[in-house]
């Protein structure tokens, strides 16, 4: 289980509490400058808390290192730039590495993680691209991969689906769901409300900071708590047991 006890950063983030438990996804919503990616990041050990604490399956992050780290949560963050320019195979058995994979002469079990992953995220027929000729999409895709491979038992996703086309948003939001019914747990941001509905287990919504609702979609996405926190009017249809969210505009 991941945990956020009272994680609080420089007026960023106040007192946020959170768990990801294997075997859900949870997804984080709220609008731009709330304060997700510096939880995300506190959640991580990759940003200092000024109070509060993160463990993971209950050890501090703060206590683990990098290679630790990485292999038990996969990180996707927001902006993914590249050091260098390197082939799409070599990007993804970087989800190697910490298990001490050499990158460009991958074996055994390594190379067959690569290889599925890739499959998964419908990225194969890239392999030897240079990542740097690929679109946004594909990158985020090969991201994604590299998050698979690694065979971490989290992955902590920061906004995976924002440059993708609706086939892969599914794509790679269904792959995500895949992960979590496996056992896996999942936190990803969400921009898109609908999509959020759709695939969580479990909302978490911070606004300014402050975490205010955590709860079941069919408890939490209401039109009342949209225009709150986005300050746009829409409309929450429930067909079966499906949540739909249309936005209709921006509130005045
Ligand atoms: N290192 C920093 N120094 C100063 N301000 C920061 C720093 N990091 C983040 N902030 C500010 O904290 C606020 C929250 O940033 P954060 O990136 O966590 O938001 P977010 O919810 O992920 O937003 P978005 O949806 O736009 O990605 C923003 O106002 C941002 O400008």
């Amino acid at each position: 289980m991941i945990v956020g006890a009272g994680l609080t950063r420089d007026g960023i983030v106040t007192d946020a509490s959170l768990t990801v438990a294997p075997g859900e996804m949870v997804v984080l919503l709220g609008p731009n400058g709330a304060g997700k990616t510096t939880l995300l990041r506190m959640l991580l050990g990759l940003a200092a808390a000024d109070r509060g604490e993160a463990t993971v399956d209950g050890v501090a992050v703060s206590a683990l290192s990098p290679a630790r780290r990485a292999r038990r949560v996969a990180y996707l963050p927001q902006s993914r730039p590249l050091a260098w320019p390197s082939r799409v195979v070599d990007i993804v058995a970087l989800g190697r590495f910490a298990h001490g994979a050499a990158p460009y002469r991958l074996g055994g079990q390594d190379a067959a993680a690569v290889a599925a992953s890739m499959a998964a995220a419908e990225t194969a027929h890239l392999a030897t691209r240079s990542a740097h000729t690929l679109s946004g999409g594909e990158l985020a895709r090969v991201h994604l991969a590299r998050a698979l491979a690694s065979r971490a038992g989290y992955i902590v996703a920061d906004e995976p689906v924002a440059s993708l086309d609706p086939r892969h948003q599914h794509r790679v939001l269904g792959l995500l769901a895949d992960f979590a019914k496996a056992g896996g747990g999942v936190l990803a941001v969400l921009h898109d409300l609908d999509l959020a509905a759709r695939y969580a287990d479990r909302l978490v919504w911070i606004d300014r900071g402050r975490i205010v609702a955590d709860g079941s979609v069919a408890d939490t996405m209401t039109a009342e708590r949209i225009a709150a926190i986005y300050g746009v009017a829409a409309h929450v249809e429930r067909s079966g047991s499906r949540l739909s969210v249309i936005i209709d505009g921006a509130i005045a």
